[in-house]
């Protein structure tokens, strides 16, 4: 008698040959051996003493799921709702900037595999190719931008602009970086770009973003990047402003602060990310899964909040989703994946994400991301 597998089964992964790390720790030790230490020290690293780095992963263990059975979980829809657009998984990949200091085919590697397997991915301002160029290779699938609010606006509004012709689906503009964090292993290794990556002219090939940029000097880029983006002086103003620029809907990404997101409702934003960065910003903050239940308890339901830092397995996606997120965002796993092995190495991480949520669901007792609602959550 042959055995077939059911489709979409929960697969153990126990028959494979493949030598693509299953374990997050391994795919980051692998990516340390394959990327230059100034690129892997940029993408692993946090503000400060990494107090809040460490805390983003070791607060999931805080939470313990106390799963109910029988409940019938033969088939889990791990679909979710967003702005009027149907999902297949309830993850999204997070803006994670400059990546030809990862890979060479950087953001185009990522978008052909959040595209491949039906995963929005939020491109970066900072990207190292082109809103035109990742839109192109990615046609169809679901996008959303990444904003840094330029100090020359016309920048800003003209990436706005572009990205919404482009076809991209909503605009996240991210707060917690006004001013660039306390980075110690990047001012440790000198971090510059053009020495951590492929092709001295290409870590940003945004053609806006570009030309305010010297971009032969590998001290100067950095300072220039940084001077590009600084804006201590954004304020709900612009919230505001962005509302009236744009019919995408807007997000704001790194609220930790109830009030916050109160506010970010009044002003009008269609959705909320809560982020601390990966813990890469103002060091000794809150870990993003603690600041969650506030901030769900204040918006009410009114507009989908999504969540982002520490997320490494499955269950850390469960009890996101249990706490209250709609989604989540992956970050520094995929980047890792891109550095191991480009494209593919992208669509692995994402392919070993979809199991293990769809089966760390089901093993809870919730067959569907709405169900995850239900589960009890105990905090240590
Ligand atoms: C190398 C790197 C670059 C990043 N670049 C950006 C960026 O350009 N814009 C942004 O909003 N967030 C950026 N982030 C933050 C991510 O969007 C996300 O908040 C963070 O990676 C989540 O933490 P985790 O990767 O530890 O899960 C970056 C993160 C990393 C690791
Ligand atoms: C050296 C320029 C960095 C731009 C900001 C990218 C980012 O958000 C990060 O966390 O790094």
């Amino acid at each position: 008698m042959t055995t077939t597998k059911p489709k979409d089964a929960f697969i153990t992964n126990l028959e494979t040959t493949e030598t693509f790390p299953f374990r997050v720790e391994e795919l980051e030790a692998k990516a340390k051996e394959k990327m230059s230490k100034n690129a892997f020290g940029y993408t692993r690293s946090g503000g400060g003493g990494e107090e809040t780095l460490r805390k983003n992963t070791a607060s999931f263990e805080k939470y313990s799921i106390l799963p109910q059975y029988l409940n019938d979980v033969s088939n889990v829809d791990t679909s979710i709702e967003l702005f009027g657009h149907t999902y297949r998984h309830p993850f999204l990949l997070a803006p994670i900037g400059m990546l030809k200091t990862t890979h060479e085919e950087a953001e185009l590697a990522v978008a052909k595999a959040a595209a491949k397997l039906d995963v929005p991915y939020i491109q970066s301002t900072v990207s190292s190719y082109a809103i035109e160029e990742v839109a192109e290779v990615s046609e169809g699938s679901p996008k959303w931008f990444q904003l840094y609010w330029s100090n020359n606006e016309n920048i800003s509004f003209n990436m706005v602009k572009r990205a919404e012709e482009a076809g991209y689906q909503a605009i996240v503009l991210t707060i917690d970086t006004t001013m660039f964090g306390w980075r110690e292993e990047d001012m440790t290794n000198r971090f510059s770009p053009l020495k951590a990556g492929y092709g001295k002219a290409n870590y940003i090939t945004d053609s806006a973003f570009l030309s305010t940029l010297k971009q032969d000097d590998e001290a100067s880029v950095v300072e220039e990047i940084l001077q590009n983006i600084y804006h201590p002086k954004l304020s709900w103003k612009h919230v505001a402003e962005l509302k009236k620029r744009t019919s995408l809907p807007v997000l704001l990404k790194g609220i930790l602060h109830p009030t916050d997101a109160r506010l970010a409702i009044e002003n009008g934003v269609d959705g909320i990310i809560v982020s601390n960065h990966g813990g890469r910003q103002l060091d000794g903050v809150i870990s993003s899964i603690d600041a969650l239940p506030a901030v769900v308890e204040e918006v009410g339901g009114e507009v989908p909040i999504l969540i982002d830092s520490g997320i490494r397995r499955g269950a850390d996606v469960v009890k996101a989703l249990a706490l209250g997120a709609d989604a989540v965002l992956l970050g520094r796993p995929y980047a890792y994946g891109l550095a191991l092995a480009g494209q593919a190495g992208v669509e692995k991480v994402l392919t070993n994400f979809m199991q293990q949520t769809r089966s760390s669901l089901a093993l809870a007792g919730a067959s569907s991301v709405k169900a995850a609602r239900n589960i009890h959550i105990l905090k240590d």
